[in-house]
């Protein structure tokens, strides 16, 4: 029990610890946080009071487990700014959830560049082998609350910012390669399309599906997420892409289109849709509990970094855009060439502070890096800094886990220096879309298993939607595979037939 005296010296220690905690809780300096201090102090604070103290310490004012009042059960009085403070605290101690990729987990560690990419990009951090950086990363389901089971069917977000010597370097990362759409501005609906009704709060099949009917340029994105690809139920399994295509520089301003990809160490691993809801119900953070396990039991998680480069001179020889992010590119004639390694040994002591807070930027670059003019990539470059003003706050750079030292806006680093674009300003489509090419490309790669799945997978969703929904959809799947469009109509009629979806 704490007396008057006790209990501010107790706050002020509190209020000390805390920014303490939060100074020294910028993942980068890789030191273990103190924050035990802080959390027995709250505890201390919250235990209850002995039993035998209780009936004396109900009539003293400084007993601060009960609330100011008038004579022990009289009404409380407005004056109790203990009480004030204590219920806004509690009120305010969480920042808002992000639009997208809502729930998530973190992890910290190091990243070691194994190959020299001296010859491809000035950034500093890829000059030399066994260079090191250390690394915050967090993993997110894109289309989920915070209460969304890991193991259902969704793209898993795969964020790791390298704090460089240079500044910070945030790659954005998704599982699969590619994305639903090529065009930023579609992204209000696409998101619209995925998430629960307006009406009712419900998830709704007709919206998802009316989304793969309306953009055939998802058609690609729906052969990998319908595939046993989009369930997974470890984050130590899986591959990251980042979708977009970039740009690096080398010393002499020579320019390349880069696709990043991750490599579990482990290998990759996914499970089928009924082992996913299985899991689903038994342990909705299974993929969250996987990955703080290992860390804790001091099984390092750790991730190979490839990359493929691209002349820019290519695009006009190649079939399908290579800065359109719903294609892939051919990794026999763009081959994958090894960067470094991340060793994730770290886990979160406060999620809050450390990885909830953390502010992604696909515009955190260092120079050697660039943006390409890939449409939705331009599009990310200024929502997510927009995003985080309004989920942390305008101060959002000076949160301990996002500062960097000096930082100024002349700090960002601009694309494009130097090039020379000009033409006809325009609201156009790309002029060689090609949905459906790679998407076949995709079925055809599948074996017998993986063909039977994915159009079992599609058809237990495809049969909730509207008639003229699945109607368009199926038209769709024929471009892809008329032996796909047969099996899941074929599984549709199952799934009816048996009142099963
Ligand atoms: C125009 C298209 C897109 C828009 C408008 C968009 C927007 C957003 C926004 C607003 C957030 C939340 C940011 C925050 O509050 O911190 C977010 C998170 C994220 N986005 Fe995007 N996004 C787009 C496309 C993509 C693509 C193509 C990828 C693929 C790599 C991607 C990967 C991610 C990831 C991994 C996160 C989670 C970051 C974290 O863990 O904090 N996004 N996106």
């Amino acid at each position: 029990m704490y007396n008057n005296n006790e209990w501010s010296q107790s706050a002020k220690e509190n209020t000390r610890s805390t920014a303490g905690r939060q100074n020294e809780q910028n993942n980068c300096n890789q030191s273990r946080a103190p924050v035990q201090g802080a959390y027995k102090n709250n505890k201390q604070m919250n235990a209850p009071a002995p039993r035998s103290n209780v009936m004396r310490e109900k009539t003293r004012n400084s007993d601060i487990s009960h609330s100011q009042t008038v004579g022990v059960q009289g009404p409380v009085l407005v004056q109790d700014t203990v009480l004030h403070e204590t219920l806004e605290d509690f009120v305010f101690s969480t920042t808002l959830p992000r639009r997208l990729h809502t729930k998530g987990y973190g992890a910290f560690g190091y990243f070691r560049t194994t190959h020299s990419m001296r010859q491809y990009t000035k950034a500093g951090f890829l000059q030399t082998p066994n260079q090191q950086v250390p690394v915050s990363v967090r993993f997110s389901l894109a289309s989920s609350n915070l209460g969304t089971p890991d193991t259902l069917r969704n793209v898993r977000g795969f964020s790791t910012r390298f704090c460089t010597d240079e500044g910070f370097f945030d790659l954005l990362c998704n599982h699969l390669p590619v994305f639903f759409i090529r065009d930023a501005i579609n992204i209000p609906d696409i998101i619209s399309r995925m998430s629960p009704s307006p009406v009712n709060n419900l998830n709704d099949p007709e919206r998802l599906w009316s989304l793969f009917a309306k953009y055939p340029e998802a058609t690609n994105m729906l052969m990998w997420l319908y595939s046993d690809l989009g369930t997974v139920k470890s984050l130590r399994h899986i591959k990251g892409y980042s979708v977009n295509a970039y740009v690096w520089r080398n010393a002499q301003g020579v320019r390349r289109y880069v696709k990043y990809h991750w490599f579990p160490v482990a290998g990759a691993r996914h499970i089928d849709q009924e082992e996913a809801e299985r899991l689903a119900c038994k342990d909705p953070d299974i993929a969250g509990r996987d990955l703080y396990d290992s860390i804790a039991k001091g099984r390092a998680v750790e991730y190979e970094l490839r990359v493929q480069l691209m002349n820019p001179e290519d695009a006009k020889t190649l079939p399908f855009d290579p800065l359109d992010p719903t294609k892939l590119w051919d990794e026999t004639q763009y081959p994958l060439l090894p960067v470094g390694r991340m060793v994730l040994t770290r886990n979160p002591e406060n999620y809050a502070e450390q990885v909830d807070k953390l502010a992604f930027n696909p515009a955190n670059l260092v120079p050697g890096i660039e943006f390409s003019d890939d449409k939705v990539l331009q599009g990310r470059t200024f929502i997510y800094p927009d995003a985080q003003r309004h989920r942390l706050g305008p101060d959002f750079r000076n949160i301990p886990v996002n500062k960097q030292p000096n930082w100024s806006p002349s700090c960002m680093v601009s694309s494009g220096n130097g090039r020379c674009v000009s033409g006809e300003i325009m609201r156009a489509g790309i002029p060689n879309p090609d949905d459906y090419t790679q998407a076949t490309q995709r079925y055809e790669s599948f074996s017998a298993v993986e063909k039977k799945n994915l159009a079992s997978n599609i058809a237990s969703g495809l049969v909730e939607a509207q008639h003229n929904t699945q109607r368009i959809v199926l038209w769709h799947l024929e471009q892809v595979s008329p032996a796909l469009a047969e099996a899941v109509r074929n599984q549709m009629r199952l799934c009816s037939n048996t009142g099963r979806s």
